[in-house]
């Protein structure tokens, strides 16, 4: 065994919690990240590993909404004849047309004089990002929201993904929006999201093809299964990016507001409301829960090899233990039971590995809780060499002591002597140094 994995604490994880009583876009995403401390300069130079830095710019600016002050983001997209820097079609809260990812193919070129890239296709995008210099996990999740825009798009307008296009009007304010979010995540270390309900407002919103109802389809087909509220009149209040952005991090809608805060960062919509037309973005640390998950499947038909090929690949990405029990099925079928232990946050990925990897096509799944003894480790010197002790304790009280058997197989190898040997020598430097209750 690792010795210096034993030093290991409890894992701090950075909830990021979303309070989207103004609804989400993706500049009020960006806004609020950038006013949690992500540097814009930063994020302004990942964005350029895209190379579409002719495309548009990134501005910033202080801003304030009914006496609240935040960070405003504005996506300047020079492909964009209506665009002058302020309040173009992208922003927040807003009453003139847009168009957007989107199935239809009009022309919509743009002739200024340069030499614009034009990006049209879904397919085009995802190149664009695979292709670039951008970080995997920035890459990773860009696509993951990228593909619910896309699959609501394609949904609605009865294409498949393939066929989504973008307009051109549209387009960058969209990958700008997307792969910035994906980059303040990163930038900002966020390991998991949480969120308010979402605000969506009601009414119709004016687009490039007429009146859409609030929330636009695109956002309500991306909503499903995604507790809202409707309670600002007459305005879209989350538009598809944003709730783009909510589906595909956030984890937990917690019913009570009961957190820690440690930062808060408001990003800024555009138009003056009766409410702060802003997003608060709250920085919550919190040590990590102690429920985990059992997934469970039973196995009857499957090779061996391929079996322990599915259980490394589950090990190598998150699953805390897996353990295999033999069983009799239905029909007498000899088979294995799999149970595999994982923390909230890897099920999904875990789950998809064992449809992937297996031959099973279904699988339960159940909340375990754990509950740990306080425990020490002590490296011990016996006359063998050294060996870690762990410690476990019970109100106070030692309750159970047993060293690394790992090292110990180490060095009963090493000295040739049989391993009852080692763990002799273990117990006695233990009585001799009285070692025991130091805590
Ligand atoms: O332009 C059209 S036709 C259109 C369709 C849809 C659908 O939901 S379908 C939505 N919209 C609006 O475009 C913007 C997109 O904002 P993003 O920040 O997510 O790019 C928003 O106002 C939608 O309601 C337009
Ligand atoms: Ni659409």
């Amino acid at each position: 065994m690792n010795v210096s994995r034993l030093a290991i604490k409890e894992v701090v994880v950075k909830t990021l919690y979303l309070d989207c009583f103004a609804g989400i876009s993706g500049d009020m995403f960006m806004g609020a990240m950038v006013d949690l401390g992500v540097d814009f300069e930063m994020l302004k130079s990942e964005l350029s590993k895209l190379g579409l830095d002719h495309e548009f710019d990134l501005k910033m600016r202080r801003d304030s909404k009914l006496g609240i002050f935040g960070t405003k983001i504005d996506v300047i997209d020079h492909n964009n004849a209506h665009d002058h820097g302020h309040n173009h079609s992208h922003d927040h809260g807003h009453d003139h047309p847009h168009e957007h990812l989107h199935e239809h193919s009009h022309d919509h070129s743009h002739d200024h004089g340069h030499d614009h890239k034009h990006i049209r296709d879904y397919g085009e995008i995802k190149a664009i990002i695979k292709e670039s210099k951008l970080s995997d996990r920035v890459k990773q999740d860009s696509l993951k929201i990228f593909e619910l825009i896309a699959k609501a798009e394609a949904k609605i307008h009865g294409k498949t993904v393939d066929e989504v296009h973008f307009h051109e009007v549209g387009a960058i304010d969209s990958i700008v929006d997307v792969i910035g979010a994906a980059i303040c995540m990163e930038l900002l270390e966020i390991d998991e999201i949480m969120a308010s309900p979402i605000e969506i407002g009601e009414g119709f919103v004016k687009c490039a093809h007429g009146k859409m109802p609030v929330p636009a389809p695109a956002t309500s087909e991306i909503l499903i299964g995604v507790p809202t509220l409707a309670k600002v009149k007459g305005y879209e209040m989350t538009t598809p990016t944003g709730a783009a952005i909510i589906k595909a991090f956030v984890t937990k809608f917690p019913e009570h507001k009961e957190m820690k805060a440690q930062k808060i960062g408001f990003g800024m919509g555009t138009r003056n409301l009766d409410i702060p037309n802003c997003l608060r973005a709250i920085i919550v640390e919190k040590q990590e829960s102690q429920l985990q998950w059992i997934l469970e499947a039973n196995i009857d038909d499957m090779s061996s090899e391929q079996l322990v090929f599915a259980e490394e690949r589950l090990l190598t990405e998150g699953a805390l233990d897996i353990y295999k029990t033999p069983i009799i099925m239905k029909k007498g079928r000899p088979a294995i039971k799999m149970s595999i232990l994982a923390k909230t946050k890897d099920i999904e990925t875990l789950q998809r590995i064992l449809f992937t990897e297996t031959t099973s096509i279904g699988l339960r799944k159940y909340p375990v809780d754990k509950v740990k003894l306080d425990r020490t480790y002590q490296q011990i010197e016996t006359q063998y060499g050294k060996v870690t002790v762990k410690t476990a304790f019970l109100e106070g009280e030692i309750v159970n002591q047993k060293a690394e058997y790992e090292e110990c197989k180490l060095l009963a190898l090493e000295n040739q002597v049989a391993l009852s040997e080692i763990y002799k020598a273990v117990n006695e430097a233990l009585l001799r140094n009285s070692l025991v209750n130091k805590r």
